[in-house]
């Protein structure tokens, strides 16, 4: 089964009556699915073309290689081996469904994937030390050329259009443009290179709500995305060029599960290998987030961004019993 979920235009973003149709129609998508596809964003064919490429050709180094830069568990920075994660650990607390989508999902992702965040980060960067934060880890330039500075451009191209976007979510709540403003200040945000390869049974990422704000995806066109709604996974067919843009348990949270972080996953049965590439905006570290309207409001605790990821990377991470990582799954209104 597919399920179409709404095609957004961003093209009269910087046009005020514009804007407010766009939100208008976020908001729409927030409050249904938590799912959208959006076009003319913005960001060059040739720009995420040549991000592709640098994902082809990373995950391409003979394991050896790909080993010595194994993702730091806390700058969340790095190379994730096939099965190294179980994202079927990470749902939020309140998906009625949540054993059965459990259940649906194996017991470890048939996903590699590689983390980048910004460049440049060191010593004096004021998050230093602090989970999500952290250096990049590249091979050397003669190994996959190009890497970094397609990744630095990505990276910043990206950034701004997902902050961008949350203007235009915060337009969509009625609230002021600059409610978020300090949600992305210096933001824990990564780009996640994905690559599944063709299986015929299992699954590439387990079922799970996105964690931060919200994720812009790309994909390579191969289908294998699959939204669990209405007690149905269905695929999302992506529309070519687009981003998937979705909800996530942040954004969730600050709206009492008014706006939908949704269940998703991935099954690669495509027959070929797929890649994938998300950004993910999860949120300034220190922001506390509590429900602000919405049937969560007075229900839920409030988190912090940190502690949120913190919980949720460990509970889809190593190879705790599917009790153990339930247990430490965070509160949060994802449907
Ligand atoms: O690869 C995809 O299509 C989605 C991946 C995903 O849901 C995630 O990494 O959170
Ligand atoms: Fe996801």
């Amino acid at each position: 089964m597919t399920i179409s979920v709404p095609i957004i235009s961003l093209a009269r973003i910087n046009d005020p009556e514009g804007r407010k149709e766009i939100a208008k129609a976020v908001g729409a998508a927030a409050r249904s699915s938590g799912f959208m596809q959006v076009v003319d964003h913005g960001i060059s064919e040739d720009l995420i073309a040549e991000t592709f490429d640098v994902s082809k050709r990373v995950f391409a180094l003979p394991l050896e290689e790909k080993v010595k830069y194994t993702r730091n568990p806390n700058t969340n920075r790095g190379w994730d081996a096939l099965g190294g994660q179980a994202l079927k650990g990470a749902i939020g607390v309140g998906h009625d469904d949540q054993e059965k989508t459990t259940e649906a999902s194996a017991d470890s992702d048939m996903k590699e994937g590689w983390m980048v965040g910004p460049h440049g980060v060191d010593e004096s960067f004021e998050y230093w030390g602090r989970f999500g934060h952290g250096k990049n880890a590249f091979p050397p330039e003669e190994q996959v050329p190009g890497m970094e500075d397609v990744m630095r451009r990505y990276y910043d191209s990206i950034l701004a259009l997902a902050t961008s976007f949350m203007k235009i979510v915060a337009i969509s709540l009625d609230v002021s443009e600059d409610t978020f403003d300090s949600l992305c200040r210096l933001p824990a945000a990564a780009i996640r290179l994905l690559h599944y390869p063709a299986e015929e049974e299992g699954t590439g990422a387990g079922a799970h709500t996105d964690f931060g704000m919200c994720t812009m995806l790309s994909t390579d066109g191969n289908p294998g995305l699959e939204l669990y709604a209405g007690g149905v996974w269905s695929a999302i067919e992506p529309v070519p060029g687009a981003y998937i843009v979705n909800v996530g348990d942040i954004l969730s949270l600050y709206t009492g599960g008014e706006y939908k972080s949704s269940l998703h996953r991935v099954q690669n049965r495509s027959g070929v290998e797929r890649y994938s590439i998300p950004f993910f905006l999860d949120g300034n570290s220190d922001i506390l987030v509590a429900p602000t309207r919405g049937p969560g409001l007075g229900k839920y605790p409030a988190v912090t961004v940190e502690q949120h990821l913190r919980t949720k990377f460990d509970a889809s991470y190593y190879d705790k019993s599917t009790e153990d990582i339930m247990k430490s799954v965070v509160q949060a209104p994802g449907m």
